[in-house]
């Protein structure tokens, strides 16, 4: 049976003339699509918007932690401050809420806002780490608190010992020790502790004795459930890019170094980055996706095949292979970010070669069209 890709490799643009052009959920920080085609302004904040761009903080340990304060500000042990908790993964929309609302105290009361987690993730700890599931490291993690409204980050450690800590052990000698909260913000879903087993409520209670206010938060919902790091994971391992998009208020990004390829791509006439991300981090679904590749403060459109070229043998986990638009010359070794901002059409094996060539330079059209034809700069 025909393919509808074959006779319009550009499916999604086609998409995009129709009702879907209103609601196309690719993300802007606001978590609303953005309009395509984006003219440069817009691809430049898309992707400074996605990564969480020119926020740098300083970095230090303090009392154990690790410390990742915006220039200009310094935390003491024992300075009074507003507090968030959590893993952050993807600082998806109920994250951006929560952290806003603390950063908000936090001016109110003339204090600085804290966010407080953890390194490794949990999850990773707690559990064997799972691959594919990560969808920011714990660095991207801090950076993007900052940028959202956090004064400082501290990361604990999360080792075995602090796995095994009670409650009021956490708020006693690392919570008050480092953060000394006035108040702490947390969603009503938060956990913490040995086991699990301390809840918003246990919270309060410590905060009487230890002096500092709880404020557990509604979670954010989105399509009537809560928003969450393991809906999204979902999503992006079901290939529905747009909705986790949406979710995390922006477009998902992996982090890959650039290795050689089997160079059959320059005689195809679509020479391809092969970029090689770490098994841990979440990519999207195998399939054909629009992205932005972005090294230093460069960015190309690109069209990218992420998982193994079914038409060929060889297969390598968590791959990409991206064909940048407006690029000559070469990337091996150096460290990108993909940005994804739009799922193409499921990778397939095609019978011939003509074929494969036909289908991707459409693909490669249509990013041109839509994300831009030249590099940038961020
Ligand atoms: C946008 C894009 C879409 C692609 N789609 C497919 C596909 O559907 N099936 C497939 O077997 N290979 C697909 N490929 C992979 C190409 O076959 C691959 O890039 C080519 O073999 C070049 O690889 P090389 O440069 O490592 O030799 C795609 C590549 C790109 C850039
Ligand atoms: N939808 C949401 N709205 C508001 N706050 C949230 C939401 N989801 C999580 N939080 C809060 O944000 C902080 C960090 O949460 P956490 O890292 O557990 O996120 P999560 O999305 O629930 O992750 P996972 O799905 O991996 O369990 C916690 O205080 C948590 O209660």
């Amino acid at each position: 049976m025909a393919d509808p890709a074959e006779k319009d490799p550009c499916p999604a643009a086609a998409a995009d003339k129709g009702p879907r052009a209103a609601t196309a959920p690719a993300a802007t920080a606001a978590g609303r699509a953005p309009e395509l085609p984006l003219d440069e302004a817009g691809a430049r904040r898309l992707v400074r918007d996605s990564l969480f761009w020119g926020v740098r903080g300083e970095e230090r340990e303090l009392a154990g932690a690790v410390v990742e304060a915006r220039p200009g500000v310094r935390l003491e042990r024992g300075q009074r401050t507003v507090v968030a908790i959590g893993a952050f993964d993807g600082l998806h929309l109920g994250h951006r809420a929560l952290v806003a609302a603390a950063a908000a105290d936090a001016r109110r009361r003339g204090v600085p806002c804290v966010a407080v987690t953890f390194d490794p993730d949990p999850a990773e700890v707690l559990g064997a780490p799972a691959p594919n599931e990560r969808l920011l490291s714990c660095a991207d993690r801090a950076r993007g608190l900052l940028a959202l409204g956090a004064d400082a980050v501290v990361r604990f450690r999360f080792d075995a010992a602090l796995a095994a800590t009670g409650i009021e052990e956490f708020v006693r000698d690392r919570l008050c020790a480092i953060a000394a909260p006035v108040s702490v913000h947390v969603g009503t879903n938060f956990s913490f502790g040995r086991g699990g087993e301390g809840t918003p409520s246990s919270l309060a209670g410590l905060g009487r004795a230890y002096g500092f206010e709880v404020l557990p938060h509604d979670l954010v919902p989105s399509g009537g459930s809560p928003i969450s790091a393991t809906r999204v994971r979902g999503l992006l391992a079901a290939g529905s890019l747009e909705e986790a998009n949406v979710l995390l208020g922006r477009c998902h990004f992996v982090r890959g170094v650039v290795e050689h390829g089997r160079g059959e791509g320059r005689a195809f006439g679509f020479p391809t980055a092969n970029v090689v991300s770490d098994p841990l981090d979440a990519l999207p679904r195998e399939g054909v996706y629009a992205c932005y590749l972005v090294s230093g403060a460069s960015a190309w459109p690109a069209a990218t095949n992420v998982g193994a070229p079914p038409t060929f043998s060889a297969p390598k986990p968590a791959f990409m292979e991206a064909n940048l638009i407006g690029f000559s010359g070469n990337l091996y070794g150096r460290s990108v970010r993909v940005v994804f901002v739009r799922r193409l059409r499921d990778s397939r094996r095609f019978d011939s070669t003509d074929e494969l060539r036909r289908v991707v330079l459409g693909n490669i059209e249509w990013v041109q069209r839509n994300l831009g034809g030249s590099g940038l700069e961020v």
